[in-house]
C-alpha cells in the first residue's frame, strides 16, 4: 500500500452526523457512517437523494456544513486535502480526457493524479508492471495498446478502475461505474470489480448507484438516502430488503436475490393496495 499511507490502521473513513448546506438547502442532513479496510458499501437513493453529494465528501473534495468526516484518520478542513485525495481511488466517470493515450498510458496517468501524462515523469519497470496486472485485473489486456478515442464505454470505465488504482489506495470511490453500459460490458465491469476485491481484501470501496442490479455480488453493506436524510445503513442483507428499499425510493418495490446478484421491481400488488389506501383517505377527508 501507499508508503506515506496517513492511517495505516483503523477506520479509513468516519462521518458522523455530517449536513451539508447549500443556498440554504439541506442536500445531506445527519449523514453518520464508517468504513472499515475490506467493506464495500453501495449508496443508494432516487435522483437527487444527495448520493454525488455523499461521494464528494468522502473523496474530499468538499466539505461538511457541520459534524465531522474523518478520511484516513484526518479531519476535512484541518489537512491539506490534496495529499489525501493521493490516498483515495477516485473514479470519475467523466473524466475529461480528449488526446488518444493507450490504455497503458491512461492507467500510468494514475500516478501523477493528471489527465495526460507528465512527460517530465518515467514510471519505473515496478510501474509498468503493476499497470499492466491492473489492466489483467479489470479484463482490458488485449486492449492496452488501444487509444482512449477508440474505446468504448465500457472500457473506458474499466481502464479509469485500472487508473484509480495505480495509487495502491486503500478506499476506492465509484460514482454509477455501470451507468450507459450494455449488459455484456456491466457484467464485465460487476465481475472485475468482484475479481478485484477479492485480489486485494484489505482495499474498500464506497459504489454510488439508483439500480440495484448494478450492484457486485462481493457488496458487503449499504446505505439508504433519501431527500439527504439516512433511511437505512448496515450490513447489505439487513439494508437492501423490501421494505427499507421501497422507503429510500418511496415507491413500493419488491427485492429479490439470486446468485449473489439483486434484483428489483415495482411491487404491483403493494401499489395498488397504496393506490386504494391514498384514494379511501382522500375520500374520507373529502
Ligand atoms: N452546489 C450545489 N448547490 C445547490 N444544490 C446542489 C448543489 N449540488 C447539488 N445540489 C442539489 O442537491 C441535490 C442532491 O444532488 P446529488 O448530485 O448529490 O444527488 P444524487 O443522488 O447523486 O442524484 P443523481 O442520482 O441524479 O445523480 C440535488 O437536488 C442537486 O440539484
Amino acid at each position: 500500500m501507499n508508503s506515506a499511507d496517513p492511517a495505516p490502521h483503523g477506520p479509513l473513513l468516519h462521518a458522523e452526523d455530517v449536513d451539508v448546506v447549500r443556498e440554504g438547502r439541506y442536500l445531506l442532513r445527519g449523514i453518520s457512517l464508517t468504513i472499515e479496510p475490506g467493506q464495500h458499501w453501495a449508496v443508494l437513493g432516487a435522483n437527487g437523494a444527495g448520493k454525488s453529494t455523499l461521494l464528494g465528501l468522502l473523496g474530499a473534495v468538499s466539505h461538511p456544513t457541520r459534524g465531522v468526516v474523518r478520511v484516513l484518520g484526518r479531519q476535512l478542513g484541518r489537512v491539506d486535502i490534496r495529499e489525501l485525495r493521493a490516498h483515495l481511488g477516485h473514479v470519475n466517470p467523466r473524466h475529461p480526457l480528449r488526446s488518444p493515450l493507450t490504455v497503458r498510458e491512461v492507467v500510468l496517468t494514475g500516478l501523477t493524479n493528471s489527465i495526460e501524462l507528465d512527460p517530465r515523469r518515467k514510471p519505473t519497470a515496478d510501474q509498468l508492471a503493476h499497470a499492466d496486472e491492473l489492466i489483467t485485473t479489470l479484463g482490458m489486456t488485449r486492449r492496452a495498446e488501444a487509444a482512449w478515442t477508440t474505446l468504448s464505454q465500457g472500457e473506458r470505465g474499466r481502464a479509469l478502475i485500472a487508473r484509480a488504482l495505480m495509487p495502491q489506495p486503500r478506499l476506492l470511490l465509484l460514482d454509477e461505474p455501470a451507468t450507459g453500459l450494455d449488459l455484456t460490458a456491466r457484467e464485465q465491469l460487476l465481475s472485475s470489480l468482484d475479481e478485484l476485491r477479492e485480489k486485494h481484501p484489505e482495499l474498500a470501496s464506497v459504489l454510488v448507484t439508483h439500480h440495484l442490479e448494478e450492484l457486485p455480488s462481493s457488496t458487503t453493506h449499504a446505505l439508504l438516502l433519501r431527500e439527504g436524510e439516512c433511511v437505512g445503513r448496515g450490513e447489505v442483507a439487513e439494508i437492501v430488503t423490501t421494505e427499507l428499499v421501497s422507503a429510500c425510493f418511496e415507491h413500493p418495490i419488491r427485492i429479490s436475490r439470486a446468485d449473489g446478484r439483486w434484483a428489483a421491481r415495482a411491487d404491483r400488488r403493494s401499489a395498488t393496495t397504496a393506490a386504494a389506501t391514498a384514494a379511501a383517505a382522500a375520500v374520507a377527508v373529502a
